[in-house]
């Protein structure tokens, strides 16, 4: 590793890397202030089921199906950038440093990739198509198909003049401090932010193995101590429960703590949350986070129970490509550690616009209508973002 220690800005650090096509992932930890990024200088991106516990540094950005037409990729840390200094990993060939040196010296654009091919060909739900999705989401619930589904929809919302992707992932990083916050654009993937509540798989610096289940949506009380939860939420959200704990049995694995449901705050939004943690230092099981990536995704949380009928059905219904929507991201390889999270409450840029995308979990008892006003108030976390950086 070398150390640069002249100092640059974060927009000179992602500008840089667009103006030489290179992946970038810019990323800040629940609860912490410390802004990383990272991009991979050399070519190729594409990549197969992620092995966290061999992975060098980098960072993962997967799509909601396994089989999709979207790649997994990672973007492996060749240039790592934090506090305004930079690191470079050993191996990286000089000439794509010095280039990468003369990018960062430049005046380049505000600028960012943008999926040309998503942007023209994307379906856009509208309210009667998704209420009417729910509507037979819920006869195929009540004629036990299944037992729950995640519906999703997005929507296209104008960028405010002179959008700068770092000015708003600062934005979003100063209005939801406990959430996992990020900017990735891989030229011919396009360019994602989001503010996720959700840890999908995490092995910490401590071997910490940690999973949540993550559901049931109300309106944000001042109190949280005060919240009220209906008997729908509380057994939706123990549906994601059980969902991690049979992938626990699948792995044979007995020693796990598992502390909540407990009422959380995200955004405008709470859920019901439930942490499920393993000390790899006392329980044996070195693979624990691959194997529980492999297993978990995508989770009861985001797409539904038993996981193959309600797949087909959102295949089947929801009349859009999730793409990276609802898949997952983060550091892996790290000091410390991998730290993954289901890409929620996020946006795809386009030149003009953006994409918002929001689901919402559907049980025997789901409204349509009310699902879709939580659609609405998911997207809220995003629309915000736009709505501070158009003031
Ligand atoms: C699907 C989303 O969120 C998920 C679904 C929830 C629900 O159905 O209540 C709650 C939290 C998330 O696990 C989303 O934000 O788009």
């Amino acid at each position: 590793m070398g150390t640069e220690t002249r100092a640059y800005t974060l927009e000179k650090f992602f500008q840089a890397a667009i103006a030489g096509e290179k992946a970038v992932a810019v990323w800040r930890q629940p609860n912490t202030t410390t802004v990383h990024a990272c991009a991979q200088l050399s070519a190729g991106y594409t990549t197969g089921q992620p092995q966290l516990e061999s992975s060098p540094f980098g960072f993962l950005f997967c799509p909601f199906q396994t089989a999709a037409p979207q790649p997994n990729t990672f973007i492996k840390a060749e240039v790592y950038f934090q506090d305004g200094s930079l690191t470079t990993v050993v191996d990286t060939p000089q000439h794509l440093l010095d280039h990468f040196y003369t990018l960062l010296e430049a005046e380049n654009q505000n600028s960012w990739y943008t999926d040309a091919v998503a942007a023209q060909s994307q379906h856009y739900q509208t309210e009667q198509g998704f209420t009417t999705a729910v509507a037979k989401a819920v006869k195929a619930i009540q004629a036990e198909e299944m037992e729950k589904v995640v519906l999703s929809r997005n929507k296209l919302e104008p960028l405010p003049p002179h959008f700068s992707p770092t000015a708003a992932f600062e934005t979003m990083a100063a209005a939801y401090p406990r959430a996992f916050i990020s900017l990735v654009a891989i030229p011919g993937v396009g360019t994602w932010m989001g503010a996720s509540p959700e840890v999908l798989v995490s092995v910490n610096e401590q071997q910490v193995f940690h999973t949540i289940a993550l559901a049931g949506t109300q309106q944000a009380v001042e109190n949280v101590a005060d919240a009220i939860w209906r008997q729908k939420e509380i057994e939706e959200q123990a549906m994601v429960e059980r969902y991690i704990l049979s992938c626990f049995k699948k792995l044979r694995l007995r020693e796990y703590t598992e502390v909540g449901p407990r009422t959380i705050v995200a955004g405008n939004l709470m859920h019901l949350r439930t942490d499920f943690k393993v000390n790899l230092k006392e329980v044996h099981f070195p693979t624990l986070g691959t194997d529980m990536l492999e297993l978990l995704h995508p989770t009861s949380a985001v797409c539904g129970l038993p996981k193959l009928p309600a797949l087909q059905f959102i295949l089947a219904h929801e009349g859009y490509d999730r793409s990276y929507y609802s898949g997952y991201l983060g550091p892996v390889g790290s000091a410390e550690g991998a730290h993954l999270y289901v890409n929620l409450r996020c946006m795809e840029l386009l030149e003009q616009e953006a994409i918002l995308y929001a689901g919402a979990g559907i049980t025997a008892e789901s409204d349509p209508q009310k699902e879709w006003q939580e659609t609405e108030h998911k997207m809220q976390t995003m629309r915000k973002v736009l709505l501070i950086l158009n003031d």
